[in-house]
């Protein structure tokens, strides 16, 4: 059965903003006043990672101290280790998230230590944060394919799930990450994962590298998910993913989930505006086709 409503987790401000070029502290907290304005209520907004591997996300500790505030919205962060989470906490991010990978060789490129090092980074990180009641969710990158590796097994991708969510991450985003998949490919990926993690834990996050973001999310749309993360305008990929273009627009899936009679709580209209100030302010078109005809009329 098809979900009523979906709750969008809007990654535009960390993945997105982290593959592209600097735009100042200013946009951002601009961009992320709009998200909460038109209605997005999970708005991840920055990272915690090395400055010199991602110096677009440097500026996170400003971002989360001086955004606005809109009740019922949580202001989201990533997290690789202990350093990550304390600047977060300290920086008043609502919740926070690590981050792991079904591929060996992405794991190393992307955070600098095999998978099973991860999940030893990962466990001060969840103990700190339960201390502090602050939820934690969990990602697994490549989950329908490596930029190194190439395919990757099921299994894989559903034990690493299974590991993130027993160490008590509340939510597990499946991440392709370089926009491979294909509808059959991705809904059999989540049934998978949905025999280890309950399929109400899990979200979609989807990249739309080869057009097939929309479509992917459709094919897993009556599993019983009902969180899909989305980048407004497209924005970004991954550094460490070459070939990633954008993540799937948020305006894209806005429109067809609307459009399927599932609610998001989302005024796609806004969006679409807010969507092109952040691409103008990039210096480039919006990468949401939606937008684009919304802009246009
Ligand atoms: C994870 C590390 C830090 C390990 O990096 P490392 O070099 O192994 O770490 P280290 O502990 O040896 O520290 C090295 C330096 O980094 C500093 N450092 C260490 N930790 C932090 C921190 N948290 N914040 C700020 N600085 C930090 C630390 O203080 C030290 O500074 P130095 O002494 O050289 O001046 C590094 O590999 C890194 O930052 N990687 C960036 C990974 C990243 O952000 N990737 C993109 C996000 S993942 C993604 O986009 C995929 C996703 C989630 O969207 C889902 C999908 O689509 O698949």
């Amino acid at each position: 059965m098809l979900p009523h409503k979906v709750s969008i987790f809007e990654v535009g401000a960390r993945d997105g903003l982290q593959n592209e070029l600097p735009v100042s502290t200013q946009d951002k907290l601009t961009l992320i006043d709009q998200l909460a304005d038109v209605g997005v209520t999970r708005i991840e907004a920055g990272s915690f990672v090395s400055p010199k591997w991602v110096p677009q996300m440097a500026d996170s500790g400003d971002i989360f101290k001086q955004l606005t505030r809109k009740p019922d919205v949580v202001y989201s962060a990533l997290t690789p280790n202990l350093k990550g989470l304390e600047l977060a906490l300290d920086a008043g991010a609502d919740e926070v998230a690590i981050f792991g990978a079904a591929s060996e060789t992405f794991s190393q490129r992307n955070i600098n230590c095999s998978i099973e090092e991860s999940i030893a980074r990962f466990e001060p990180v969840m103990a700190m944060a339960k201390a502090r009641n602050i939820p934690v969710r969990g990602y697994v990158s490549c989950v329908l394919g490596c930029p190194y590796e190439g395919d990757i097994e099921i299994d894989e991708v559903a034990r690493v799930s299974e590991i993130l969510y027993k160490m008590g991450c509340y939510e597990i985003s499946l991440g392709d990450t370089i926009g491979v998949g294909t509808p059959i490919k991705a809904r059999k990926m989540v049934e998978a994962v949905a025999k280890l993690v309950p399929v109400e834990k899990l979200a979609l996050h989807f990249h739309d590298t080869y057009g097939q973001a929309l479509a992917n999310i459709q094919a897993c749309l009556d599993t019983g998910i009902s969180v899909i993360d989305s980048s407004v305008a497209g924005l970004g990929g991954c550094p460490y993913a070459k070939g990633a273009s954008g993540n799937l627009a948020t305006e894209d899936v806005v429109y067809m989930l609307h459009g399927m009679g599932i609610e998001t709580g989302i005024d796609l209209h806004k969006l679409a505006k807010a969507g092109q100030q952040i691409s103008a302010a990039l210096g480039r078109l919006t990468g949401s086709k939606v937008a684009q005809a919304i802009c246009s009329e």
